[in-house]
């Protein structure tokens, strides 16, 4: 039998129980692989863990050998919390592969473009709110992101609704981040637990997530009882193509497809909004902390658009520092640190050594990012690591290839998820210039310093201050035009 991968030694019982990394979880298994190398052995009380220690690795197993290695572990707390319909969470199998072609049908790399004149609106609407209120910058990212999706899956335009849609998904998705802390729960590892009684001292992961439940499922339901019943009068949805091809089914059939198709549209939110959000911070970040980098971004808007206008989604062939930009806020700081856990389903050789079937398969965006022979000095934000000559360099690694994950579960909102930063960040370019707040002496916070990111399955940095100031006040005349324009041309829709 071929000999199982390296390392840390086990010890009776619990095996590598107690190598497991419970936080700070992306440096420490990256630890791990910087001392027993690139493919990691834990064995968790008989649960086989290998970590992947480059993105090299990763792609071997993940992507090439995607047909086996594309399971999800069950998690106990998804069935108890009510989040099993996420798609994320499914098994390997007909039951995920379902709901996965709903969505996919909707986001995949040309069905996007139909989304460019909501998502230009959408970042207009957003650069108009910043105006009026630039301290509140953050809340407007969370609207802007929970409103596009809220529209392009449902048809509804929560500004105009009475029902407060992204409150729900909003106490939906805190719940979900706060009951899937990593390591929080041992029932994850031994799921035995979950046939305590409620009552019991120990249990009180059961009654945190009872009381959730309603919480998760209404993020689930309300949208789209709404889509059903106004169906025909909403704008243009995935909602209202998926309810064109209920109606006309029957029985069984119509009620299953109609519950894949609730699950699909709620994974679209709950996938989008808090990824989308945490790389806009990132990019205000990184703005406010390198002033060079945002003049360069300036200087090619100016050549490119001027100050007549503001870019679309069409300039982007030419606006390669923007295209370089985006693939840096991608790289930056990865929105999860740490990717979703893989499972292989079969046993499997890979470099001489054996994978076991049921493995849980770690990869770390966190370390593929910082690998020095990848993205030589990859500390400083520097668009200009993937241009050459002025164009995008293609010998440069796209962090895209492992943010947005692996092979068959790779994320399917990637191509909407990077037309749709493309599009607010060159927007928020064009209309501001981003700075550091002032000390009380004067002097600029250095937030790079001060600003850390929190833990968790996705990660943002801090909410942290930084001023933002119209860039003429041409462009802020604009600004204010084109988003009335914008506006009369949707209602006339
Ligand atoms: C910056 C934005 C985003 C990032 C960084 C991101 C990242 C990821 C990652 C790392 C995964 C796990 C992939 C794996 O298991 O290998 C994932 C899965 C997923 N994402 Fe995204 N995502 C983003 C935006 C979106 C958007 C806009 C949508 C929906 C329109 C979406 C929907 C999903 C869904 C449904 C899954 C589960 C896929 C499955 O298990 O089959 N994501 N995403």
């Amino acid at each position: 039998m071929l000999p199982l991968p390296p390392g840390p030694p086990p010890l009776p019982i619990i095996g590598n129980l107690l190598d497991v990394p419970m936080k700070d979880m992306e440096v420490a298994y990256h630890d791990l692989n910087t001392k027993y190398g690139d493919v990691v052995y834990l064995d968790a009380c008989g649960q086989s863990i290998i970590v992947l220690g480059t993105h090299e690795a990763a792609s071997d197993l993940l992507e090439k050998r995607s047909s086996n290695y594309s399971d999800r572990l069950f998690s106990t707390m998804a069935e108890l919390t009510g989040w099993n319909f996420l798609m994320g969470a499914f098994r390997y199998g007909p039951q995920w592969r379902r709901r996965r072609r709903l969505l996919h049908e909707h986001v995949h790399r040309n069905a996007v473009a139909r989304y460019q004149k909501n998502q230009e609106h959408q970042a207009l609407r957003y650069v108009r709110n910043v105006l009026e209120t630039p301290h509140d910058y953050l809340n407007h990212g969370r609207h802007l992101f929970g409103a596009l999706i809220t529209r392009i899956a449902y048809g509804i335009d929560v500004d105009k609704s009475d029902v407060d849609y992204l409150g729900i998904a909003e106490e939906a998705m805190h719940n979900f981040s706060m009951m899937f802390q990593p390591g929080k729960h041992l029932v994850e590892s031994f799921p035995i637990l979950r046939f305590l009684p409620s009552f019991f001292p120990g249990a009180q992961f059961k009654r945190d997530a009872a009381k959730g439940y309603p919480v998760v499922r209404a993020m689930r339901d309300v949208p789209w009882a709404a889509s059903k019943e106004a169906m025909g009068k909403l704008l243009p949805s995935m909602a209202s193509g998926m309810l064109r091809r209920i109606s006309q089914l029957a029985g069984e059939v119509a009620v299953e497809e109609e519950e894949y198709s609730k699950d699909a549209l709620a994974a679209a939110f709950g996938g989008g909004a808090d990824t989308m959000l945490s790389t806009l911070q990132c990019f205000y970040l990184a703005m406010a902390s390198n002033p060079d980098v945002q003049e360069r971004a300036h200087a090619e808007l100016d050549a490119v658009i001027g100050s007549h206008r503001l870019p679309t989604l069409a300039d982007k062939p030419n606006l390669p520092y923007l295209c370089a930009m985006v693939k840096e806020c991608l790289r930056w700081r990865p929105v999860p640190p740490l990717g979703f856990l893989h499972a292989s389903v079969d046993e499997d050789e890979y470099r001489g050594y054996r994978i076991p079937a049921g493995s849980a398969i770690v990869n770390i965006p966190w370390a593929y990012v910082h690998d020095e022979k990848v993205y030589p000095d990859p500390e400083p934000f520097r668009p200009e690591r993937f241009l050459k000559d002025g164009k995008l360099d293609p010998d440069v690694q796209d962090p895209s290839a492992f943010v947005f994950g692996y092979g068959r579960r790779a994320c399917p909102g990637r191509h909407f998820a990077e037309a749709t930063i493309f599009v607010v960040i060159s927007t928020v370019l064009q209309a501001f210039k981003i700075a550091p707040p002032l000390d009380e002496h004067g002097r600029p916070v250095d937030l790079l310093e001060t600003v850390k990111m929190t833990v968790g399955v996705i990660s943002y940095p801090e909410p942290f201050e930084c001023t933002i100031k119209p860039r003429s006040p041409m462009i802020e005349a604009l600004i204010r035009a084109t988003s009335l324009k914008s506006n009369e041309e949707e209602d006339e829709n």
